[in-house]
């Protein structure tokens, strides 16, 4: 077969020898659990209460490299598609591999991005959580969670058997008390938590441990947070002589930690004086950028991949988009006119940017209609246009399904309730911004819908990606201005997809939604306004609640809301993504007022807002 344009490109890019020859994914089959080899009797039970009979393709594979002859002898990146079982085949085999295992300690950690902290993480880090709680249990391991959804001190409380002490955070790292002892066998974790508990939890340490996951490591690799994986990487490393390594260029806060692994053969390392930290990264998306793997001091490492081309999307996922049909743009452009006129004027950002969207509100009303009602996610580019967006689609009256918007600018209660709702099928659809991306699984999503086209390969692949998983069918719409078109030929050529067929949308079915359009633009515009100097309140309101009183509670790590007060405050701060501020401290003086996240940096709130 000829080689393709991106094939092409490809060989060009210099990849590592390793990767040269990877295993290919697509040459095993699926596989009953009862002819898995060796798998526990009491893991296989867990995974029918799961519902599984039978493990996918890289689940196959990856027990073939780590139970199975490969044994864990040499680190596994795995390269396969969304939706495709990654979770389950790395959870698996650590779970059967510690099921042996004499005295609890830390031995497997699991690693995730942190994303838009408080948002999405939270759910694909707790969906991993819930994988492994699924089948640890069943073999007696238990299973943390640090990823800073509940204070720092409850965290602590659940990871660390503290024999008479209560919890608390350890602030003088000279306090260390040999009596505290992990609750835990395997631990998911965000980068920033991690690194929390790395510094100051008396009792916390990594010397144990026999596993590491990165998941979604290219995105992983991109999150520094003070050096993490660094640190991890030297917090694990054994002494190859006789005398203990002095830690290099550790934080002086880590020094009375042991930097230095415990020698034994515990893990069954066979002929290996000291266990080896096995590694695994996994990615739909995984880089092939040798600096970025380079970061991971990977051991003999063997690439598992999914076909020929670098991005592979699920096998039953159909592709459309939806370009503009030139009479219908104008027939509705002439229809609205006087509704654009009296937009334009306005000076609000979002009533210009409302301008901007044209007719693709109506195109994406009809093909909801036309989805009758199926389970779908339509994803913006931004949380504002998720919410006007969302905003507005409900101003269209009737339309038999529920709609609801899922992002950064709700409270979190709103967003789980909205996120349960979906689950349940009770809202058919969820208007999202790309905080939803990656890792969130949410069975029956039959439709996902790219309202705003992605910029990038790796966005569309994610985004797509919630469709079509476990062997499920999907479908990706993807609407497009003109002006778009040839860019998203590109975007889809990086995959090597070029199977984008058109979406027959006919201009009779959003003509006849005009009035109603023009009457639901009319009451957004009405309610952006008011919510516009709602806002403003709400800032005030805040910024009362940051009283010097209420230091401590924040350095207990209740920051989340010093994050949600910054998005309130401030718009061009925002685009520094204060929301995803991870605040240590949060000083109040008159004005104006910092906040210091994790990379040491301050951050100041507007003043203008500050009331004494
Ligand atoms: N062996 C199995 N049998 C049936 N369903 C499975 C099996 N393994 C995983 N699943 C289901 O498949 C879905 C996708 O799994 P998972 O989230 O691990 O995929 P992934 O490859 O990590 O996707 P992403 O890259 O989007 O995070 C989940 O709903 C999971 O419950």
């Amino acid at each position: 077969m000829a080689e393709t344009q991106e094939q092409k490109k490809q060989s060009k890019v210099p990849i590592l020898p390793w990767m040269r020859s990877p295993v290919d994914v697509t040459l095993f089959e699926q596989s009953p659990l009862a002819l898995l080899p060796c798998l526990d009797p009491r893991l296989m039970e867990a995974l029918q209460d799961m519902g599984f009979s039978s493990l996918f393709p890289v689940q196959v594979a990856v027990w073939q490299e780590t139970i199975g002859p490969g044994a864990f002898e040499r680190d596994l990146c795995v390269n396969s598609p969304t939706g495709s079982g990654k979770t389950l085949a790395y959870a698996l085999p650590i779970v059967q591999a510690l099921s042996t295992r004499a005295v609890k300690c830390l031995r497997a950690l699991v690693v995730l991005p942190t994303r838009d902290l408080a948002l999405q993480h939270l759910v694909s880090v707790s969906m991993v959580k819930e994988v492994f709680s699924a089948i640890a249990p069943a073999v007696g391991l238990s299973v943390g969670l640090a990823v800073g959804q509940s204070s720092i001190a409850d965290e602590i409380s659940e990871l660390i058997k503290r024999p008479k002490l209560e919890a608390g955070i350890c602030y003088d790292p000279e306090d260390f008390s040999p009596g505290l002892q992990s609750s835990v066998d395997i631990l998911v974790a965000t980068p920033g938590r991690l690194m929390d508990h790395i510094n100051s939890t008396k009792g916390f340490t990594l010397e144990h441990l026999c596993y590491l996951v990165v998941d979604e490591t290219d995105r992983l690799l991109r999150e520094a947070y003070q050096s993490w994986l660094p640190t991890v990487l030297q917090m694990t490393r054994y002494d190859e002589g006789f005398f203990p390594r002095a830690p290099t260029f550790l934080p002086l806060s880590l020094g009375s930690l042991k930097t230095i692994r415990r020698s034994g053969v515990e893990r069954g390392f066979k002929g290996k004086p000291y266990p080896r930290l096995v590694k695994m990264i996994l990615s739909a998306t995984l880089t092939q950028d040798p600096s970025k793997l380079a970061q991971l001091d990977l051991h003999h490492p063997l690439f598992l991949t999914t076909g020929k081309t670098r991005y592979q999307f699920p096998e039953k996922l159909e592709s459309f988009k939806l370009v503009r049909n030139g009479y219908a743009f104008l027939s509705i452009i002439l229809v609205r006119l006087d509704v654009f006129r009296e937009l334009l004027k306005a000076r609000s950002r979002f009533i210009l940017n409302i301008c901007e969207t044209k007719d693709k509100p109506l195109y994406l009303v009809a093909l909801l209609q036309k989805l009758e009602g199926e389970k779908c996610i339509v994803f913006t580019s931004s949380v504002e246009s998720t919410h006007r967006l969302c905003t507005l689609l409900n101003f269209f009256d009737d339309l038999p399904f529920k709609i609801k918007e899922y992002s950064g600018l709700q409270r979190q209660s709103v967003r789980s309730k909205a996120l349960k709702g979906f689950r349940e099928g009770e809202i058919q659809v969820l208007v999202s911004s790309d905080a939803m991306t990656r890792g969130m699984d949410v069975e029956g999503v039959k439709n996902v819908i790219n309202y705003d086209m992605p910029a990038y390969i790796k966005t569309y692949i994610h985004r797509a990606g919630r469709t079509a998983r476990a062997g499920q069918a999907g479908r990706c719409f993807t609407l497009l201005r003109k002006e778009e078109v040839k860019h998203f030929k590109k975007l889809l050529q990086k995959a090597d997809d070029n199977s984008c067929p058109v979406y027959e949308m006919p201009s009779s079915s959003v003509e006849s939604m005009h009035s109603i359009y023009t009457s639901a633009l009319e009451k957004l515009k009405e309610t952006v306004e008011t919510e516009a100097s709602q806002k403003r309140k709400v800032g005030f309101k805040y910024l009362r609640a940051a009283n010097p009183m209420l230091q401590p509670m924040f350095q207990l790590g209740v920051s989340h809301r010093v994050g949600t007060m910054a998005q309130n405050l401030d718009k061009t701060q925002k685009k520094r993504e204060i929301e995803n501020l991870h605040v240590e401290q949060l000083y109040y003086t008159n004005i104006p007022i910092v906040v210091q996240d994790n990379y040491g940096t301050n951050t100041t709130l507007s003043p203008c807002i500050v009331m004494p």
